[in-house]
């Protein structure tokens, strides 16, 4: 989930990029400052830098496009994923020749289609949400890109949907996963995913850094407490190899050994 806006037509994603090491303290840790000034090192909308990392980067497909655009006009549409953030996935997808993707947390399905497009015609996304209302905002555009065959989008709580997945003797057997749902569950996400995905997958986890909040994260900030604390723990994990990425509101890949 971006928190900021995008392109020159309207706005959307968030950003990333460079890290300027000119040093702060916080909690007696000496913290890098982030390139003007944002606390979790994004780069606000109006920055050019945002629109040149756009200008020079992004290859949207043009019906990827389309949902953006639609997505941005939906009173929740900070929630979609950021554009160049989605194309760096797109980037791994193909690079590690996937054919079983987990999408968790779908919204309108701007990833789902993202994924779905750099697929072999027998991939598969398994797209799990709990609410049909976003996933129908996106539904008519995943056809449109003649892709809707790969999106099997289930509707229920996704731990429920990840139980299954193992249950049905599918543990194991998928390439790459990419957690975008409720930050209270993170933790189980992972280690779900993590029997679901095979060596070598990818295991893509995003909003780690929650705006900042992870610096210093309050008792009363669930939400904040489970990323900082699977941050934590992934430090730590000898079941990955991993890159925390300073893209949209931070990104970590967790790679499987
Ligand atoms: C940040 S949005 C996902 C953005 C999406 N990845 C994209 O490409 O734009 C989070 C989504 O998680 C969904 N969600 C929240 N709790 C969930 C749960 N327990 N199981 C499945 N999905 C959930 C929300 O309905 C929402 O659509």
């Amino acid at each position: 989930m971006p928190l900021l806006s995008v392109p020159k037509e309207v706005a959307v994603g968030t950003a990333m990029l460079g890290v300027a090491f000119a040093g702060g303290m916080l909690a007696g840790k000496l913290y890098p400052s982030l390139v003007f000034g944002s606390p979790s090192g994004m780069i606000r909308k109006n920055n050019p830098l945002r629109q040149y990392i756009l200008d020079h980067s992004l290859r949207e497909h043009p019906i990827l496009k389309k949902l953006r655009l639609l997505t941005a006009d939906h009173p929740s549409g900070r929630m979609m994923v950021s554009c160049e953030q989605a194309q760096l996935m797109a980037n791994l997808v193909k690079l590690i020749k996937a054919k079983k993707v987990i999408e968790i947390g779908v919204f309108t399905g701007y990833n789902a289609l993202n994924m779905a497009l750099v697929l072999p015609d027998n991939g598969r996304v398994i797209a799990c949400d709990i609410n049909e209302d976003y996933a129908k905002i996106g539904k008519p555009l995943w056809k449109e890109a003649g892709v809707e065959h790969k999106i099997d989008l289930r509707i229920k709580p996704a731990i429920q949907t990840l139980d299954e997945l193992v249950a049905n003797g599918e543990a194991e057997t998928f390439d790459f996963a990419f957690i975008d749902a409720d930050k209270e569950s993170y933790n189980e996400y992972y280690e779900k995913c993590l029997r679901l995905i095979k060596k070598g997958g990818i295991i893509a986890i995003d909003n780690v850094f929650w705006n900042g909040k992870v610096l210093k994260p309050r008792k009363d900030d669930l939400a904040a407490q489970s990323i900082h604390h699977l941050n934590e723990k992934l430090l730590r994990d000898a079941r990955v190899n991993i890159s925390m990425l300073p893209v949209g509101d931070g990104v970590t890949l967790a790679f499987k050994l």
